[in-house]
């Protein structure tokens, strides 16, 4: 059956590395009317779920996770890499599909209050999210749950997810493939 979201999305091969079937959203968002229904079914999933903050995570995640905060009329919370945010920030190391990093948040970006839902565009191995989700607990935010445009169930993001308590929900999904 044919799925526009799946349908516009392009796998590269040995990207960036051998060995690594990259799988790429910027094709997606070339085309307007996937672009549009990626946020729509997103959105179509959350309304009613008492969100109250997006958190997107740099650079993919804010591509997906800021029009779905317009359109949620909740605010939009960038995790970015370090040095990049200007006030006061926690911060958390992670490992990669193919690399490691640091991810950080400004300590007044959310508060106990809140119930927040994590966009980013694909999940592969969690660490990622896993990192992010740490992030948000440490300012004492609830994690309400986790959505990707893409799933590589294969890389073990999924069972990550569950074993942190996290729900989570993808549009489409690269097995095998
Ligand atoms: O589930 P994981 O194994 O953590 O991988 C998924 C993450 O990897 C990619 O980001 P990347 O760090 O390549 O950065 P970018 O968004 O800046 O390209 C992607 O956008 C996810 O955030
Ligand atoms: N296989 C993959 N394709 C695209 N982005 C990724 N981020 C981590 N693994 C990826």
């Amino acid at each position: 059956m044919s799925d526009i979201i799946k349908d516009s999305i392009k796998t590269i091969p040995d990207y960036p590395k051998p060995g690594i079937q990259f799988r790429d959203v910027t094709s997606l968002m070339q085309n307007p009317v996937a672009f549009s229904a990626t946020i729509d079914r997103f959105a179509a999933q959350y309304q009613n779920s008492g969100i109250t903050a997006i958190v997107g995570t740099e650079a993919r995640g804010f591509i997906f996770g800021a029009p779905l905060a317009y359109k949620m009329n909740v605010p939009f919370i960038p995790v970015r890499k370090p040095g990049k945010l200007p006030r006061d920030v926690i911060s958390q190391a992670y490992v990669l599909e193919y690399g490691e990093d640091i991810l950080e948040l400004h300590t007044d970006a959310l508060s106990a209050d809140d119930k927040v839902l994590m966009v980013d565009d694909l999940l592969a191995t969690g660490g990622t999210i896993e990192a992010t989700t740490k992030l948000i607990r440490k300012l004492g935010a609830h994690v309400e749950d986790a959505c990707f445009v893409v799933n590589l169930p294969e890389l073990g993001g999924e069972k990550r997810l569950t074993n942190l308590s996290v729900n989570s929900f993808y549009l489409t999904e690269f097995e095998g493939e």
